[in-house]
């Protein structure tokens, strides 16, 4: 057995009581978290981490990222979602390569530990990819397929066929740290009997649901138009929102990404429903999708957790930069300074993303998944300290990140990443990021 102590920590459990420990300590055996305490540790131990004062928390959890995307940083900016997606994007994408998919879900891992996110939840295609980045990078991924059917019901077919596989071959594999779920795109490219049809595979499967919902005011107006109503209603018709299961089924999470454009009608059903909601503020603001109205929603009593989006949209995987954002835009667009205090911001972006990806994680407490990180505070940036969340959503940055553990490894210990080779995966996506874009541009050309 491998027992690890962490200790003189300033800790944040992030507990059902929000316990926070000056000066205690944290044991970990193996993959699990046994002691969270005041006062002096006993015992052996493998391996001791001098915290020296430094906040010590649960890892934080990115709940909607497009990992292999990462590769196309910086390839399209300053656009609206439609032609972004249409004239851009989609056409990049066309071009991505196995091995393209794989090096940037390695850089987006990289930066993911660099900045303290622990676990995310991504949708994307050659997920066998992400997933082998994920079993050598050591972090938690929640990996679903993005399935487009375009309300082609041959394409929903295979593209269904396609997320099945991801989910029999992944789930639970690497100690548990790879789970799955089905990921229908969206209500405006896909169909309801085929988003219904992916419900029920999770369902069958005990997965959870991923998917885009109320991301632009045109999906909103589109929906009415086609439709007479929403898209959160169209979905109901067709109870994609239930997460509870009825009689024949379990009960399966669903994590919807932006819900920017909702009614209050539409955040009162997913209160009663147990939806989870990725907010995405800055991914949102880049394209002017609008604000979700987040505040109303936690009011309401609804699951809200934190999500960067993919790197094309954002254009970095930083959810320090992302809780800041969400608080500061709250403040924005309600006119009310106590919108979305920080200590809300920092539960968003622990505990209430952790309960899609693994109940075990997003608290320190015996019994829970050692995945925790150290967050430094010998820095100008975080003296003086009055209040340890003021400071994590205000003013630290995702670099004061200093050591990370998952499943009770050690990925980064002072500033040193030890799950891969740094330099070889900065290179190496370096090299297919600018093939793709040569690609891409070149079949640009040819098309005329
Ligand atoms: N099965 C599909 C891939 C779907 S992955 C998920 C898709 O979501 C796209 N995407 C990224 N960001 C956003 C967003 O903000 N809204 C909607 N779609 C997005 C992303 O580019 C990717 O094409 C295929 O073979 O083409
Ligand atoms: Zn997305």
């Amino acid at each position: 057995m491998s027992r690890i102590l962490i200790k003189n920590a300033h800790i944040l459990t992030m507990d059902d009581n929000r316990t926070e420990i000056q000066n205690g300590y944290v044991v970990i055996e193996n993959d699990l978290i046994t002691k969270v305490s005041d006062g002096n540790p006993s015992g052996f131990f493998d391996k001791t981490i001098d915290a020296e004062g430094n906040i010590v928390m649960p890892g934080l959890s990115n709940t909607h990222t497009h990992l292999g995307m990462t590769l196309l940083r910086g390839y399209a900016d300053d656009m609206v979602l439609s032609d972004w997606l249409q004239k851009e994007i989609w056409p990049a994408e066309a071009e991505l390569t196995a091995e393209d998919v794989y090096w940037g879900s390695m850089l987006g891992c990289l930066e993911m530990i660099r900045s303290g996110t622990t676990a995310f939840c991504d949708m994307y295609f050659f997920m066998d990819e992400t997933a082998k980045a994920v079993e050598k990078a050591g972090i938690r991924g929640c990996l679903s397929y993005g399935m487009i059917e375009l309300f082609d019901e041959e394409r929903g077919n295979s593209e269904l066929i396609k997320g099945e596989r991801l989910v029999k071959e992944w789930q639970g594999k690497a100690n548990g740290r790879i789970t799955t779920m089905y990921g229908p795109h969206a209500p405006n490219t896909c169909s309801k009997e085929f988003i219904a049809r992916a419900k029920k595979a999770a369902e069958r499967d005990g997965v959870g649901v991923h998917i885009h919902v109320l991301e632009t005011e045109d999906e909103l107006n589109t929906m009415k138009k086609n439709y007479g109503v929403c898209s959160v209603h169209h979905l109901d018709s067709v109870n994609f929102w239930n997460t509870k299961g009825d009689d024949l089924t379990a009960g399966v999470d669903v994590l919807a990404a932006h819900c920017v454009w909702m009614s209050d009608g539409d955040i009162k059903l997913f209160a009663e429903k147990g939806v989870t909601v990725s907010h995405n503020p800055i991914s949102n603001m880049k394209l002017s999708s609008g604000a979700a109205p987040i505040q109303k929603m936690l009011d309401a009593g609804v699951n809200v957790a934190l999500g960067t989006d993919g790197c094309a949209s954002n254009n970095n995987l930083n959810m320090f930069e992302e809780m800041k954002t969400a608080a500061l835009l709250q403040k924005l667009v309600t006119t009310d300074p106590e919108a979305l205090p920080a200590k809300a911001v920092v539960e968003m972006a622990t505990r209430n993303g952790a309960k899609v990806i693994d109940k075990k994680t997003g608290a320190l407490k015996a019994g829970n998944k050692a995945d925790l990180i150290v967050v430094d505070t010998k820095k100008a940036n975080a003296t003086p300290i009055f209040d340890a969340y003021s400071h994590l959503v205000y003013s630290a940055a995702g670099s004061d990140v200093k050591t990370m553990i998952v499943d009770g490894k050690i990925l980064m210990e002072d500033y040193l990443v030890l799950s891969m080779n740094e330099n070889e995966v900065i290179e190496k996506s370096k090299a297919c990021a600018i093939g793709l874009a040569k690609r891409a541009k070149d079949k640009k050309e040819a098309n005329g």
